[in-house]
């Protein structure tokens, strides 16, 4: 299972900081929605550029134009781009296309999405890459909040699947045992006092 940091920090300099603790130790470098939405496009670009050797990952959570969004993410440096599952089928396929252009990838984040599992058929057989099954930082804000449903949710789906929603060292093994082919850490990285030795220990767990 490879292992993905969520940065969802405001400044490509933060985002600079986190990558080069926590790179050591993770697969794949997210740039969460705040970072793209506060520093822009550059900021994939940035990261790439010090991280050629990782998996950088735009989190765009795109909801329309599909293609072109992806376009201008892949052609900023990001290897992977995600789309929603709540958008329509043209704006999934007009990413994938994008994507293919590319010779990249698009994740589908289902966020919001009532029914994951189908959902996350119709969107690989649109060429997604994989989906997300994903709690948002709202979500997991609500009382009686679990992420159990998200790894049944992956389960049943059938298809691969990466898991986020609060992961921390206590919850990741569950998430492999899932069978998630990517599990995504955010806050349980960039909030520790240590990032590197945070980004370490969730690494021990799962190898
Ligand atoms: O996409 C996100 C919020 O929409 C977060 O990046 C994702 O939820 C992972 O962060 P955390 O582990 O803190 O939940």
């Amino acid at each position: 299972m490879k292992l993905q940091f969520a940065m969802d920090t405001l400044t490509t300099e933060a985002a600079l900081q986190l990558a080069a603790a926590a790179a050591p130790h993770v697969d794949i470098l997210e740039l969460g929605t705040p970072l793209i939405k506060s520093a822009g496009l550059s900021a994939i670009t940035a990261v790439k550029a010090a991280h050629p050797d990782k998996i950088v990952f735009a989190d765009l959570k795109t909801m329309d134009a599909g293609e072109l969004e992806a376009d201008i993410a892949f052609t900023a440096g990001a290897d992977l781009v995600t789309v929603l599952g709540l958008a329509g089928d043209s704006t999934i396929a007009g990413a994938v296309k994008a994507a293919k252009k590319h010779g990249k990838g698009i994740v589908v984040d289902l966020i919001g999405v009532s029914n994951k599992p189908k959902r996350a058929k119709e969107v690989v057989a649109l060429g997604a890459l994989f989906v997300e099954m994903h709690a948002g930082l709202d979500e997991q804000a609500e009382e009686g909040f679990t992420f159990s449903t998200l790894l049944r949710d992956g389960e049943a789906s059938g298809v691969p699947f990466s898991v986020a929603g609060g992961i921390n060292a206590s919850t990741i093994a569950s998430v492999q045992q899932s069978g998630a082919q990517v599990a995504v850490a955010g806050g349980a990285i960039y909030g520790a006092p240590d990032v590197g030795a945070a980004a370490a220990e969730l690494r021990a767990v799962i190898v």
